[in-house]
């Protein structure tokens, strides 16, 4: 590997919290540049370092990857998380794109004027559309895709932690996810990362919140 991975981004979870938890299951050491003014954003733009100026952007193998999804795809591949072949791939990617979606609402709320109905909306979607799709497959195996650990078990843990958080007990009726959170919370990359002082990201806050508003010149609310 050419040099170390360093993840440009901001100080809080926002889009690039998965690939730092990919990238500690993978035990890929990482620094991290936190962008906190709009001049270091225009550096970046000026540099030409984001394709489409956005972050995340992720320095690794001497390239510098933007967009989410392709950078996951990338550590995945790269760290043998991404099944062992094409039909694996594809459960993979499903469970994945799933997942990310129901994140995302999550990460949208530190934008969103009128949280309520919005949180109630997240609840009903997680309970009725997202566990239930999890707590069927995980009757019995160990891992979401062919018996093996994967991003898409990665990005699982990350969603019912981040689930807890907002509605805690939400997963009382769900033992099979309850449970594969407990095993993968066994795993020691994990238990680190779990620990604080390590490099996981907070809830978000004012402090998140604040210097993404300033970066990118925007005024709530969002559209
Ligand atoms: N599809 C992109 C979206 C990235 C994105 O929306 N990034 C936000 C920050 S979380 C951003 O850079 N917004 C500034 C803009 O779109 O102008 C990805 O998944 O990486």
């Amino acid at each position: 590997m050419s040099g170390k991975v360093v993840l440009y981004y901001f100080n809080g979870r926002g889009k690039m919290e998965s690939i730092r938890w990919l990238l500690t299951v993978a035990e890929v050491e990482f620094d991290e540049v936190f962008l906190t003014t709009r001049d270091q954003y225009l550096k970046l733009l000026s540099d030409g370092a984001l394709m489409f100026q956005q972050v995340p952007m992720v320095e690794i193998d001497g390239m510098k990857l933007i967009q989410t999804k392709a950078i996951l795809n990338y550590i995945a591949e790269k760290y043998n998380l991404h099944g062992k072949d094409i039909k694996d791939r594809v459960m993979i990617n499903m469970y994945s794109e799933g997942l990310m979606d129901l994140m995302e609402m999550i990460m949208m709320l530190p934008f969103t004027p009128d949280v309520k109905p919005k949180l109630e909306n997240i609840q009903t979607k997680a309970k009725e559309r997202y566990l239930p799709v999890f707590e069927k497959v995980l009757t019995g195996p160990i891992y979401l895709v062919g018996g093996k650990l994967s991003c898409a078990d990665v990005q699982l843990l990350e969603c019912t932690l981040m689930l807890e958080e907002k509605f805690p007990g939400i997963l009382a009726g769900f033992p099979n996810v309850k449970s594969f959170q407990g095993r993968m919370t066994q795993i020691p990359a994990i238990g680190r990362f779990l620990q604080p002082g390590s490099k996981r990201k907070p809830q978000p806050d004012d402090h998140y919140v604040k210097p993404v508003m300033e970066v990118f010149n925007i005024t709530l609310p969002l559209p």
